[in-house]
């Protein structure tokens, strides 16, 4: 009896390993997705400006899901919402991976970031240190933070119109300083620590800009004399600051005079989350990267929807004046009341997302979908700005409408998404913080004035960087006040 059990497990997993094999073999012999057609043996060309929106082209003649080829490296580009969730979501465990990166992970990060980190052990355990300190729980202990440098966006908007955008990224900067290192004094955007954090930022948008370094493609580059040299420089000059400002921390900490903030929640589970002193100060100043230049390119962009679309702009303005009126500011506590404004922050960020081309991820098995491959290996890209664009479910993709969030209750719908925050596994741990900041700045800023285009210098609203985190270029809206400019002082006056 034992020996027919045995042999009828062993038929059974023979046959099961068999099975599997013949699927694996069939997938394997599917086609890529359809694509441009490329040179032989160097295959596609990658356009050198502005990729997304090229990418975003192909999706138009190629269909929701494209490859191109580059040598040996195989490129996947999702363009289209169903796709995204089919792939980018459903396939997420096989996704979580990033392309090498041997220029700006393993050489300007020394292997220390978190963006282009590999999945793996270390992934996980950064991962779970962001998640702790950035879930939506303790995000909004930081609330505070951002409403008081909120209202100071506002004063900053009343003495200087002109330099709105400054405004903004002098609004992330501090509140980024506030919870990442629980710096208190108002941080401008001279401040020496947020000039030294920039220019390490510089130099991460400089080295991850396509073609500026050849040895991800070619890696037997990395051997040529001086060839990673001023990487490795920069490296070293941003390794100093990070440990400077985390040292700061650790003093105050023995000193009793540490405010809370996300490096002295590290200091303090240093041991639980397994993290080494390196790893602990690169991360406090990775967030400062990651968090900044984003959050004030997505308070940018509102404004420039505001500007240019005052019929949407007034439709939150008279939801404001119903339930906050003009003797008070709108606070967090009003968000459920005012799904006008959330609508119209989703929506600027669907028109104009702050991350067009998303980040890459790389496939650590085969994906079938709809009968083609996405091979083990595959840089995998969500397309922010195609996806965006989907008419299917964004109809008049082109229009700015915030009302397509709103549904029959005027509620703010549940069943419909944006990938604002990227995809899967390595969506942004910082979401909860950002979206907050987004909030109470727009609420803030619609409250106080009417924004408005001046006739004679029009808004180009698609002259932006090319960069992987898209900066607006200067426009000068007209900022009118709605509320009596005695009483916006008054309200936002520090320590009200
Ligand atoms: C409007 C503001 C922001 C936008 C649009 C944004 C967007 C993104 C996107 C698209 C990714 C890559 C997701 C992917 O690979 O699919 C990302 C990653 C990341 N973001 Fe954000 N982000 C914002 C704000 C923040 C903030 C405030 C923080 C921190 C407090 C933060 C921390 C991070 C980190 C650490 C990663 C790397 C995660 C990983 O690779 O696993 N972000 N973000």
């Amino acid at each position: 009896m034992a020996i027919i059990i045995a042999a009828c497990t062993l038929i059974i997993i023979l046959a099961s390993v068999w099975i599997v094999q013949q699927r694996y073999q069939a997938a394997r012999r599917l086609p890529l997705p359809p694509g441009p057609p490329g040179r032989w043996l160097l295959g596609n060309t990658m356009p050198n400006s502005y990729a997304p929106i090229q990418f975003a082209r192909w999706t138009e003649q190629y269909g929701p899901v494209f490859s191109l080829k580059q040598g040996h490296r195989i490129f996947v580009v999702i363009g289209r919402h169903q796709a995204a969730i089919d792939i980018m979501e459903k396939e997420g465990a096989n996704l979580a991976d990033r392309p090498r990166s041997i220029a700006v992970h393993e050489t300007l990060s020394g292997g220390l970031g978190v963006l282009l980190e590999g999945s793996g052990e270390r992934l996980r355990r950064l991962r779970r240190v962001l998640h702790a300190g950035l879930q939506p729980k303790v995000a909004e202990t930081y609330e505070p933070i951002q409403t008081r440098h909120a209202k100071n966006l506002v004063l900053d908007v009343l003495n200087d119109p002109k330099n709105h955008q400054g405004h903004s990224m002098r609004y992330s900067a501090s509140v980024v300083m506030s919870f990442t290192y629980g710096k208190i004094t108002p941080t401008s955007y001279t401040d020496p620590e947020v000039v030294a954090v920039n220019k390490t930022l510089a130099h991460f948008s400089q080295a991850m800009k396509p073609g500026a370094y050849l040895v991800d493609t070619y890696p037997i580059l990395r051997f040529v004399p001086g060839y990673l040299s001023q990487l490795k420089a920069w490296h070293k000059e941003e390794l100093a600051l990070y440990y400077r400002q985390l040292d700061a921390v650790r003093r105050q900490m023995h000193e009793g005079t540490a405010r809370p903030s996300f490096a002295r929640f590290m200091l303090e589970h240093q041991k639980q989350y397994h993290l080494e002193d390196q790893e602990l100060g690169y991360l406090a100043g990775v967030i400062f990267g990651a968090a900044s230049d984003t959050t004030a390119s997505a308070i940018t962009m509102m404004m420039m929807a505001a500007a240019t679309h005052t019929d949407a702009q007034a439709r939150v303005q008279e939801e404001l004046d119903n339930i906050v009126g003009r003797t008070r500011l709108p606070t967090f506590d009003d968000q459920e009341m005012l799904p006008q404004v959330t609508a119209f922050m989703l929506e600027s960020s669907r028109w104009r997302p702050v991350t067009l081309g998303g980040f890459a991820h790389r496939a650590t098995r085969d994906i079938v979908w709809k009968n083609y491959l996405i091979p083990t290996g595959a840089t995998v890209i969500g397309n922010h700005w195609a996806i965006a664009n989907d008419p299917e479910v964004f109809p008049e993709p082109h229009r700015f409408n915030p009302q397509r969030w709103i549904d029959d209750a005027g509620r703010v719908r549940g069943d419909l998404k944006f990938f604002t925050f990227g995809f899967g596994r390595r969506v942004c741990p910082g979401q909860h913080v950002a979206n907050r900041s987004v909030f109470i700045t727009t609420a803030l800023i619609l409250w106080a004035f009417r924004l408005s285009e001046n006739p004679a210098a029009k808004i180009d609203t698609l002259a932006f960087s090319d960069a992987a985190t898209i900066h607006a270029a200067p426009f000068e809206p007209c900022f009118a006040k709605r509320i009596d400019e005695n009483v916006i002082r008054e309200l936002c006056a520090p320590g009200k």
